[in-house]
Order: structure tokens, then C-alpha cells, then sequence
């Protein structure tokens, strides 16, 4: 079914009115720049957008939520996500350089009006100069929440180091507290080892700590309510992820993902729940207040479930992806790339022209699911070639 969206139809130009991107000098030299640099049909500037505009979309929909790649590399193999042996990893000079991120989340907030980011990947934890990479972004911007979506590895070395560098807070990616099931999912026996991370990063503070866990039938989802209770005893807010069609193996099938409404049926049993009452604003998950049923007069925490495929979230959109190598993708499921690299290492090419390339691509971003009705599994829909590793989940 598709979705409706209150919008200027394609083409028509929308209102900068209200942006609340930066203005000043900078973004109306940006404004300009793109002004004068596409005449391409269809574009941004053709549908006069201007810098102050952000990144909007031909559906009305403002990107301000950044989330960037920092490497396509792995030391996990999920089976939704990754092929047992890997992909041929990028080549170093392929890759953004540190310089090169903070620069582009520099542009990303003074220019286009970016609100927050995330870092992910690939494992974000594998790059050496992560640490780095944080502190430079940090000491640009102060006040923006930089939050990290990882799978733990390592975090128990690093985790002091990165909140000191200034990261906010993270997400981790656990799917089972049983070895033998963690290792069955991942491909790895790394449990302890993720474990670890997790506690360490509670006791330097990165908290609110979120964990992400996908459920696979037949393998994790008997334990949804023995991780809901595991995350909430630990203080973490747990979040459960609908398997989506991105995985290397081509292995997806709609009926054989578990769906939001199989596991709120299955937490049930163990918990009442009902809905947070603050206002989701944007979020792929559906948040709800999760109350014992041995004890049902006490929120003992709350639980997110991100229903990408029966309860899309494509209306509200508000994410904006930059691949390890520099690539925009409009929505994850795109089957189009707007290569920023290129003018980032062209001598000369200023910050406008980067700005006015990234709203070029963001306007073109499709409604839904890389199309343009909603449909992950629909007849119509084709996977795109990327796997979720390599675009950045
Ligand atoms: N379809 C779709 N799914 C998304 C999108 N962004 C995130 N997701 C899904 O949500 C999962 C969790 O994303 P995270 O960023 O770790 O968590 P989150 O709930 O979005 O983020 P916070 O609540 O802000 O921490 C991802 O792994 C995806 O499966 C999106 O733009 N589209
Ligand atoms: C691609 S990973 C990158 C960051 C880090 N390696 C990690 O696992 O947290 C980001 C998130 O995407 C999720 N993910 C990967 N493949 C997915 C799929 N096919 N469907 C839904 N979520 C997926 C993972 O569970 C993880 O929480
Ligand atoms: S989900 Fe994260 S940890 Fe797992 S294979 Fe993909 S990138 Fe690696
Ligand atoms: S599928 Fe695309 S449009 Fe829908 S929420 Fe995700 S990124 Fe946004």
C-alpha cells in the first residue's frame, strides 16, 4: 500500500521559510554557488531550492538526521547482514579520510542543516583513528549529539577514550545472551567479548545505551523476552529490529522475517506494554513504557521495535546516508549514489559546491523503500546491490 505525503509535487518549488538550516554569509554563498551550478532538470536549484532549504526532499521531507559510514569492513559476519566469507573490502585510499569526515560533517551541520549524527558501518570500531575522528568532529560542534551503532567488539579498549573525545552515546548490536546462538547469527564466538564492551561503556557513562537485536525465526526469537528483561535489569533500551532485505545471501522472504507485531504478541506474555508517550519525532522505532507482569504498577524501562517492513516509517523520514567512500544515498534502499569524494579531493572545489552536490541528491530522494510506494518484498521491489554493511545501517 502506499504511503501519503503532504508535499509540493515534483518539480514545484518549495518554501524556505522556516528552514532553521544556518543562514549568514556561508550558507548564502552555498545558495549562490548551487544556484548557478545545476541546471539539470529536476534538480534542487532548477526546483529552487536553496542552501537555507537543507537537505529537502521533492516530498517535503528534511533531512537534519546524518548518518555516515566510516568503513565497509567487518570483523562479524551477521548472516542478514554479511556473506560468511566476507566482501572485497575497499582500498584505504577509496575510503574517506578522517580530514575528509569531519569536513563533510562540518558542511553537514553549519550548511545544510544537520541536527545530529550517527556513526556506523561496516564496524566502526576497526578504523584506528576513530578516536580522532570523533574529537575533530567534536571540537567543531559542540552541542551535536554524535551517537555510534556498533557491534561492541573492542569497546571495552576504546569506550573511555571515546567519550572523552566527546561521543554521546551508542548503540550495540546483540542479538543473543547464548554463545552458541550468538555465534550461529554473527559467525564468530565473540560473546564475552561483546559483553565486555557493553559494560564497559556503561561505566564510563555513553549511555542512554541502546541494544539492536534482530530476531531470526527458529534461532533468537524464543529469547525476545529474556533479552527484553536482560536490557531493562541493566538500565539499556532495548530495541528489536525487523529483518529487512539486505543481506548478501538474498535469503529474505517476507514470510519468513518476524514481524513487529509476532514479537509485541511474544513480549506480551512476560510484560504489558503500552505506548511511550513521547512524541516519536522522526524515529524508526515505535518506543513503548514495558511494565512486569509480576509487578505492573512500575515502567521498568522501555522497548523500541523498528517495523521498517509492516509498519514503514518512510513519511517522516528524516535520514541522510554517507558511504565509507563517500557516496550520498538518499534513502537505504536507493539505487542511486551521488559521489561527494571526488569534489572533496578536486583543489579548489569549496564548500558550496559539496553542499549544492549533497541537495542535489537529497531531492531526489524516492518516497519509500527506494521506490515510490512502500513494498520491501513487493513484486516490484529489487534489493539493492549493496548489502547493509556496505551501506551503512
Ligand atoms: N527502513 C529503514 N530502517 C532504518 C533506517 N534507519 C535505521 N533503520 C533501522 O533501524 C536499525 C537501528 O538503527 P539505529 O540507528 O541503531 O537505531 P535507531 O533506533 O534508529 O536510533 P536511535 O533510537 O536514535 O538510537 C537499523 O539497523 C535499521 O535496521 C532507515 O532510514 N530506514
Ligand atoms: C549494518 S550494522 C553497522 C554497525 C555495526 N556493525 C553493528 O552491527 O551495530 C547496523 C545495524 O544494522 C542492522 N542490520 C544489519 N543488517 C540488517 C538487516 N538485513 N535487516 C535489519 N537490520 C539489519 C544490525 O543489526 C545493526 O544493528
Ligand atoms: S550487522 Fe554490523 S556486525 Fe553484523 S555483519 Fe553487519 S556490519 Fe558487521
Ligand atoms: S526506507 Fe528510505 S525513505 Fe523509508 S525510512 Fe528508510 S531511508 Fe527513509
Amino acid at each position: 500500500m502506499g504511503i501519503q505525503l503532504g508535499m509540493p509535487s515534483i518539480g514545484s518549488p518549495p518554501s524556505a521559510a522556516g528552514s532553521g538550516c544556518a543562514t549568514g554569509s556561508t550558507a548564502d554563498d552555498a545558495a549562490g554557488s548551487h544556484a548557478g551550478a545545476s541546471d539539470a532538470n529536476g534538480s534542487a536549484a532548477a526546483a529552487g531550492v536553496r542552501a537555507a532549504d537543507g537537505l529537502l526532499d521533492r516530498y517535503g521531507r528534511r533531512a537534519t538526521d546524518m548518518r555516515l559510514s566510516l568503513t565497509d569492513k567487518c570483523n562479524l559476519r551477521c548472516t542478514y547482514c554479511m556473506p560468511a566469507e566476507g566482501l572485497d573490502w575497499l582500498a584505504k585510499d577509496k575510503v574517506l579520510s578522517g580530514a575528509e569526515i569531519v569536513r563533510l560533517v562540518r558542511i553537514g551541520v553549519d550548511e545544510l542543516g544537520v541536527r545530529e549524527l550517527r556513526l556506523t558501518g561496516g564496524e566502526p570500531l576497526v578504523r584506528a583513528d576513530l578516536v580522532d575522528i570523533v574529537a575533530g568532529i567534536r571540537s567543531n560542534h559542540p552541542d551535536l549529539p554524535i551517537s555510534m551503532t556498533t557491534n561492541g567488539l573492542g569497546l571495552d579498549k576504546k569506550a573511555q577514550a571515546l567519550k572523552d573525545a566527546g561521543l554521546t552515546r551508542i548503540n550495540v548490536s546483540l542479538d543473543s545472551l547464548h554463545p552458541d546462538t550468538f555465534a550461529q547469527l554473527t559467525r564468530r564466538p565473540f560473546l564475552p567479548r561483546v559483553l565486555a564492551g557493553v559494560e564497559e561503556a556503561a561505566r564510563v557513562g555513553l549511555g542512554l545505551i541502546k541494544i539492536n537485536a534482530v530476531l531470526m525465526r527458529g534461532i533468537n526469537d524464543v529469547e525476545s523476552p529474556d533479552l527484553l528483561e536482560w536490557a531493562v535489569s541493566h538500565g539499556f533500551e532495548l530495541r528489536f529490529i525487523e529483518q529487512m532485505p539486505l543481506d548478501a545471501d538474498h535469503g529474505w522472504t517476507r514470510d519468513g522475517m518476524i514481524s513487529a507485531a509476532e514479537i509485541r504478541g511474544w513480549l506480551e506474555r512476560d510484560f504489558i506494554l503500552t505506548p511511550d508517550p513521547r512524541q516519536r519525532d522522526g524515529a524508526p522505532a515505535e518506543r513503548w513504557e514495558v511494565r512486569r507482569r509480576s509487578a505492573p504498577d512500575v515502567v521498568a524501562g522501555i522497548v523500541g521495535i523498528i517495523a521498517s517492513v509492516t509498519e514503514p516509517f518512510c513519511a517522516d523520514c528524516r535520514r541522510t546516508r554517507i558511504t565509507a567512500e563517500g557516496k550520498v544515498r538518499s534513502c537505504l534502499f536507493s539505487h542511486e549514489e551521488t559521489d561527494l569524494l571526488e569534489l572533496l579531493r578536486t583543489p579548489g572545489s569549496g564548500d558550496a559546491a559539496v553542499a549544492a552536490r549533497w541537495q542535489d541528491a537529497m531531492w531526489g530522494k524516492p518516497k519509500a523503500h527506494g521506490m515510490d510506494h512502500t513494498g520491501l518484498g513487493d513484486a516490484d521491489y529489487v534489493q539493492p546491490d549493496r548489502t547493509m554493511s556496505a551501506i551503512g545501517g
